[in-house]
């Protein structure tokens, strides 16, 4: 069996994969190594040969993790790392190594799955969009806070703006204008990532008219996805880049 992990700023996403390559054993998202470590030990059944990740955390995080793991369960763990080009791909970055390795994968999942110029856009702690033309030329890209970011900033910068998460989630069950605090923060903060989002589409078809493909991950996701009928909301695409990148044979 092999495990797969996404480290990334909040959240490790993982699954477990089956030997005949693409059954999905088990899946999950925690906020913690000994939170993974709980889960994958609560999975019946499991023996991992192989360890496969990618991490946005620091150098001192991810040995952390990789030693927890190698201890618990005797996997040999392989990291993805930058590249300047792979599958097609050519790192847009000055300093290709300087390009977060998820927006890297997900790019490498994303021009693979499209065959061609493609758009990808994660909604993590983080929001990121990448233009990958055609011929698999990186473009670059943009970062911006994610929801979760813009709404603790707000939290934590203004003095009366204070409220739960199942009042956030409620909130955002319709988008008038708000009139509670946790309706005006909610909505206003999802209409910067949409506003966002059509800002990206309008960019893409500057370059490229109507020839290119879509491709939303990340958490927050389906925050935005209808206004993107055409879009492909592929949740493991960093998954998919993931494997391009650490092939295991
Ligand atoms: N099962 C889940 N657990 C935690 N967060 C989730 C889950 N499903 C969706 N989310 C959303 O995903 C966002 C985090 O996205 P994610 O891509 O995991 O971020 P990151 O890669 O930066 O850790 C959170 O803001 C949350 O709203
Ligand atoms: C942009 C990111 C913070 C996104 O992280 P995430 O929201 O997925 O946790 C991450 O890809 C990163 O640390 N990148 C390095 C900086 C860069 O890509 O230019
Ligand atoms: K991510």
């Amino acid at each position: 069996m092999i495990l797969e992990l996404d480290c990334g700023n909040s959240f490790i996403k993982w699954r477990v994969l089956g030997e005949d390559v693409g059954r999905v054993i088990g899946e999950g998202v925690v906020d913690s190594d000994l939170a993974l470590l709980e889960s994958l030990k609560g999975l019946k059944g499991l023996a991992l040969i192989h360890c496969r990740l990618v991490s946005v955390r620091t150098a001192e995080e991810t040995s952390a993790l990789i030693s927890l793991l190698t201890e618990a369960f005797g996997v040999s763990v392989v990291c993805a790392a930058p590249a300047r080009e792979m599958s097609g791909v050519r790192n847009g970055y000055e300093e290709f190594e300087r390009l977060g390795l998820d927006r890297w994968l997900a790019m490498l999942g994303g021009f693979h799955l499209a065959s061609g110029a493609c758009l990808v856009l994660d909604f993590g702690t983080a929001v990121t969009a990448d233009f990958i033309a055609g011929d698999g030329e990186h473009l670059g890209g943009f970062i911006c806070p994610g929801m979760p970011l813009m709404r603790n900033q707000l939290r934590t910068h203004t003095r009366r703006i204070r409220y739960g998460d199942l009042a956030a989630e409620r909130a955002l069950e319709s988008l008038v204008p708000g009139r509670t605090t946790v309706e005006a923060v909610e909505r206003g903060c999802l209409l910067m990532l949409r506003g966002f989002v059509l800002t990206q589409l309008e960019l893409a078809r500057s370059y490229w008219g109507e020839d290119f493909a879509v491709f939303l991950t990340g958490g927050d996701a389906d925050l935005v996805s209808e206004i993107v009928p055409e879009a492909r909301v592929v949740p493991d695409l960093v998954f998919v880049g993931l494997a391009m990148a650490c092939p295991l044979s």
